[in-house]
């Protein structure tokens, strides 16, 4: 049996005017997440997470934010062609751990559904999906509301 560990991170913007979709759901708020897709971080990060412990490569270089076939996609249709992916070259997941820094709102009472969402997506049990939530402490990009960030790991097994 083989066993990888796999880890990602990335940040989008917050700003007025865009929807907010953070763990497939999107979230009431007075801001929203910027990108080439639907900016949903912790998707992101779960999938560069996969892909790296797969050793292939990350989001970015299967679907290139210069490409306009990605141009607001939603990030469930990206996850589950990761799942794809990793699943052809004989990979498993065993578990997900993911911390989202967001100083507000808070993200607690969405996080089941969230589980729920991405669980179904991926096709694994809810209870190998951790996502758990940070501010810091108003300092930083994250802390001025300027951004969200998110960091996963993952073991894949085959
Ligand atoms: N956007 C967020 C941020 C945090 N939480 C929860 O609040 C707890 C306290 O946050 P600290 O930044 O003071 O550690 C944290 O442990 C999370 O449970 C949240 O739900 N949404
Ligand atoms: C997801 C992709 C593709 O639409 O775009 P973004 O939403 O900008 O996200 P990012 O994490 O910056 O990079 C991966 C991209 O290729």
């Amino acid at each position: 049996m083989k066993i990888r560990t796999g880890f990602g991170y990335d940040v989008h913007q917050l700003q007025e005017g865009y929807d907010f979709w953070l763990g497939g759901i999107k979230l009431d708020h007075t801001k929203g997440a910027v990108g080439h897709s639907d900016a949903d971080v912790l998707i992101h990060v779960i999938c560069d997470a996969l892909l790296g412990a797969a050793n292939m490569r990350d989001i970015g270089f299967h679907f290139s934010d210069k490409d306009p076939k990605y141009k607001g996609i939603d990030s469930k249709i990206l996850l589950k062609e990761v799942m794809k992916l990793i699943r052809e070259k004989g990979w498993e997941i065993s578990n997900i751990d993911s911390t989202i820094c967001l100083q507000q709102p808070k993200v607690n009472p969405h996080i089941p559904e969230m589980k729920t969402c991405l669980a179904e997506v991926m096709g694994i049990p809810e209870e190998d999906i951790s996502i758990k939530a940070t501010t810091t402490e108003k300092l930083g990009f994250v802390g001025r509301e300027d951004g969200v960030s998110a960091y996963a790991t993952v073991l894949i097994i085959k």
